[in-house]
């Protein structure tokens, strides 16, 4: 069993709102079981260069309503290799730093697993933070919440505009490999498709689709293309749709990056709290190469090992069925 006395905690992959409250909790729930803890600057890349300091509860104030990530993050390609992770082991060693927190997707848990099976007097636990919605053992992850949340409110605002000139417009999504965001939003805005990376759509079915709902008096159109959608980018799939539906004027908007930025929801900021508090509870109580996430209200532990094999994101078709349905 792994006995703790200095704590690291790390933000990688993208970016999610909700990473700063989860921070936060990591810091003082740590402090308040008398542990010392250290913050790693960029992921896995400041474990590489030795880019870390030690905190206090005071160096966590004033951050849960802020976007972003305290910490910073980054994609580390030098991780990915065995010399990478030796040299972030060593620095790891040079701090007596004995247990590790990290924040962030599927990637960064891949890393974790690769370094702590390798390494394994580290201990690990690894908090869902993406605001992809892709991992398996939590129901939601940090920063989906709002993500979904700004989406939606860039959507209503479409809709407006749409609707006063009757158009068509194309809006897309983040997700290179998750429909999470695009389906949500979709339920949430009454969109008239919604296409996922999960599910292929076939263009003239979706053209079939928007000639019907203009022939039902529909006065403007909004079709969601969540990004790894695998007919191509929101742009390709507009051109090929506006050569065989001539009666709305069709336009394109891709939201990109602000996806990720702003203040984090109420649901993110007790989530990251949440999540925080149980992975150092979990940490001391001897447990390594897990990850806490949120079902049914409950805190719930899951190998990473698991986590990263049941990954596969399975589409929700009820959900699928019941937006089809109510955008006829
Ligand atoms: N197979 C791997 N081995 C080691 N490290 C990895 C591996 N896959 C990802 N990582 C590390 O995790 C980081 C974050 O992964 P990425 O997929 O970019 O984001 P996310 O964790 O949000 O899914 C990568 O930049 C890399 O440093
Ligand atoms: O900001 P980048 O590096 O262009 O990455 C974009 C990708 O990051 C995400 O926003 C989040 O993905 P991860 O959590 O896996 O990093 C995806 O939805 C998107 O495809
Ligand atoms: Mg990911």
């Amino acid at each position: 069993m792994h006995k703790i006395s200095k704590l690291a905690v790390l933000t990688s992959g993208g970016d999610a709102p909700g990473m700063n409250p989860c921070i936060r909790s990591v810091v003082r729930t740590a402090i308040y079981n008398k542990l010392q803890v250290v913050g790693i600057r960029r992921g896995y890349q400041g474990l590489i260069e030795d880019d870390m300091y030690d905190m206090e509860a005071r160096s966590v104030s004033n951050i849960l309503n802020l976007g972003g990530t305290i910490l910073k993050t980054a994609r580390c390609l030098p991780f990915r290799s065995d010399e990478g992770m030796e040299i972030a082991y060593q620095n790891l060693k040079k701090h007596g730093i004995d247990a590790l927190v990290v924040i962030g997707g599927d990637g960064t848990f891949t890393g974790a697993l690769r370094f702590s099976k390798k390494f394994p007097d580290i201990a690990v636990m690894g908090v869902p933070g993406t605001i992809d919605n892709d991992l398996y053992g939590s129901t939601y992850t940090l920063g989906f919440d709002t993500a979904t949340n700004t989406v939606i409110e860039a959507i209503d605002k479409i809709r407006d505009t749409a609707d006063a000139h009757d158009r068509l417009f194309f809006v897309e999504v983040m997700g290179r490999d998750s429909g999470a965001i695009a389906l949500r939003a979709g339920i949430s805005c009454g969109a008239e498709a919604i296409l996922l990376p999960e599910k292929a759509t076939a263009i003239e079915d979706l053209i079939k689709n928007l000639k019907t709902g203009s022939s039902n008096k529909k006065s403007s159109s909004i079709v969601i293309v969540a990004e790894g959608d695998k007919n191509g980018g929101a742009y390709d799939i507009a051109k090929k749709v506006q050569k065989e539906v001539k009666s709305y004027d069709v336009k394109v908007t891709i939201l990109g990056h602000l996806q990720r930025g702003g203040s984090p929801s109420a649901f993110d900021r007790i989530l990251g709290s949440r999540l925080g508090f149980a992975a150092v509870n979990a940490l001391l109580s001897g447990k390594s190469q897990m990850m806490v996430g949120l079902e049914a209200n409950h805190i719930k532990i899951t190998g990473l090992e698991e986590a990263l094999n049941q990954h596969e994101f399975k589409l929700e078709e009820d959900l699928m069925q019941m937006a089809e349905i109510l955008s006829i």
